[in-house]
């Protein structure tokens, strides 16, 4: 089953191309979007999120186009998005922030209590739903985030960087977390943590220079990186480094056959 398609995306910025021309397509799972700094990952989850619009290309999700204004906020209430930069209210405890983005994504408000608190248990931070943001910890804010993506139940769920500022024991409940989700739910995580893809996701998605650089499951990277050259300190480490040197070695041969 396809839930998130893409066709021939573009996104440029100015004078920079973020996304060239990609296809791609996600189905119910954990996918892992890795790539080098300034590969393209967050400008694709903001596409997807809808929070920008592509330069070109079309996105079909979950059954609607997303070009379309009058689907769009249909499809924004199954969805789930932690940004890279979270913004929240500081001085709101972590039971109104969350209950806020509950009504801001239009959920029934007889449903919302429970599911605010469901969601705030779901990420371990039920012993602080009262207490205001500006007191915790950089990880209890991002666990917040994560909360506030999931309030809905979402169909799909795009988290840039999640595991970003999360301690060991924290990142390993947060995997088990994205498993549980992904048995029914579409999750795009893009993370610069190759052990949260090897832990968590069903799938990976590799973008290099806004292409599409490798696609595969964590053990056919892993396999990748003991067969070719990669560099790295673990399986899935070399598997990365290989595919990203071998996208590079062909890309400009690509382009030179296509002219
Ligand atoms: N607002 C912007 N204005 C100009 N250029 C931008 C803007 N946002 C992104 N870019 C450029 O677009 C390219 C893709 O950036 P993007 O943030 O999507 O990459 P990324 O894969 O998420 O990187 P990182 O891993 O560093 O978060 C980069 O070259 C970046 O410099």
């Amino acid at each position: 089953m396809t839930t998130i398609q893409v066709a021939g995306l573009r996104v440029r910025h100015r004078r920079t191309v973020a996304l060239d021309s990609l296809d791609l397509d996600f189905g119910p799972g954990v996918h892992g979007l890795l790539g080098p700094n300034g590969a393209g990952k967050t400008s694709l989850i903001r596409v997807l999120a809808t929070v920008a619009a592509p330069t070109g290309g079309r996105v079909e999700m979950l059954g609607a186009d997303l070009g379309d204004p009058g689907r769009r906020a249909a499809v924004r209430r199954r969805l789930g998005y932690l940004p890279q930069e979270f913004g929240y209210y500081p001085g709101f405890t972590v039971r109104e922030f969350v209950a806020y983005m509950a009504w801001l994504k239009e959920m029934p408000a007889a449903d919302a209590p429970a599911a605010v608190e469901r969601a705030v248990a779901r990420v371990g931070l039920a012993d602080r739903i009262d207490t205001r943001i500006r007191t915790l910890s950089g990880g209890m804010i991002r666990r917040v985030g994560i909360a506030q993506a999931i309030v809905n139940d979402p169909s799909v769920l795009l988290l840039d960087e999640p595991t970003a500022g999360l301690d060991p024991e924290q990142r390993v409940e947060f995997r088990e977390l994205l498993r549980e989700l992904g048995a029914s739910a579409t999750v795009l995580v893009s993370t610069h943590l190759v052990e949260d893809v090897t832990a968590a996701c069903t799938e990976v998605t590799l973008i290099a220079e806004g292409r599409l650089a490798y696609r595969g499951t964590p053990d056919s990277l892993s396999a990748l990186g003991a067969t070719a050259d990669g560099v790295g300190d673990s399986p899935i480490e070399r598997g990365y480094t290989a595919a990203l040197r071998a996208h590079r070695e062909s890309s400009p041969l690509a382009e030179a056959t296509a002219r």
